[in-house]
């Protein structure tokens, strides 16, 4: 399987998130720059997490006017896995390919730190590998994690099974009942505000995040079967 780690000016994580799939997860990998138009011969768009543009005017509204964003959405609309990981979930926001939008941290300040996540739905290409319920441990970093959406779009995340984790123990940045990741009504794009390429090794603190790619692959080659 063949990804594509996205890197827009002030991505910082896209290095990790290469060493995730390329060392950890043992799979192919390329970085694609913003600039460029075609995602051909990919089968997954990893946006990585970093402060796009600076941040400025919103985090990831700028980045989404980016010219590989049209391919990233063809590609989200044709089925292919789609995570986007911090400023990577604000971006597939501000896209428009998941719904809400993200405000700054209700303390106002940037937090950085392990927390406890609930896998509130496994029955996803990306959380299929974890229990329903699990609690797992993924870093979080982030100024601008307080996720936010109008009532009857939470209603739908709900009836669509859409929100795939929650705060476990600590909501670090006061999200609406505690989301910190949802997919997008198919089921094939995650947006997330913790970081699981940065718990990819229990050298690291956490090996969680691994099997969040392990189970993306697994469906993968489920669905791809080699015969020859
Ligand atoms: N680690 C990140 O992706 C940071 C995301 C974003 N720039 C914020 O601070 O909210």
């Amino acid at each position: 399987m063949k990804f594509a780690v996205i890197v827009f000016p002030g991505s910082n994580c896209d290095v990790d998130m290469f060493h995730a799939v390329k060392d950890e997860l043992g799979e192919e990998v390329e970085y694609v720059w913003h600039d460029q138009e075609s995602l051909e011969g990919f089968d997954g768009v990893l946006l990585p997490g970093g402060f796009s543009y600076g941040d400025y005017l919103r985090s990831g509204a700028i980045a989404r006017f980016s010219n590989i964003m049209p391919e990233v959405i063809r590609l989200a609309k044709e089925g292919k896995p789609v995570l986007g990981v911090c400023n990577g979930f604000q971006i597939l926001l501000e896209a428009g390919l998941l719904p809400g939008a993200m405000r700054r941290n209700d303390s106002l300040k940037f937090i950085c730190k392990p927390i406890n996540l609930k896998v509130a739905n496994n029955e996803t290409i990306f959380t299929a590998g974890y229990e329903q319920d699990e609690v797992i441990s993924i870093p979080v970093a982030h100024g601008e994690g307080n996720y936010y959406c109008d009532e009857a779009t939470l209603q739908q995340l709900k009836d669509n099974n859409q929100i795939a984790f929650r705060y476990a123990t600590e909501n670090p940045n006061g999200s609406l009942e505690d989301i910190a990741g949802i997919t997008n009504e198919r089921g094939n794009v995650l947006g997330m505000m913790p970081h699981p390429e940065r718990a990819v090794d229990s050298l690291l603190g956490s090996a969680d995040g691994l099997k969040m790619f392990q189970s993306i692959v697994k469906q993968w080659r489920e669905k791809h079967v080699v015969t020859s």
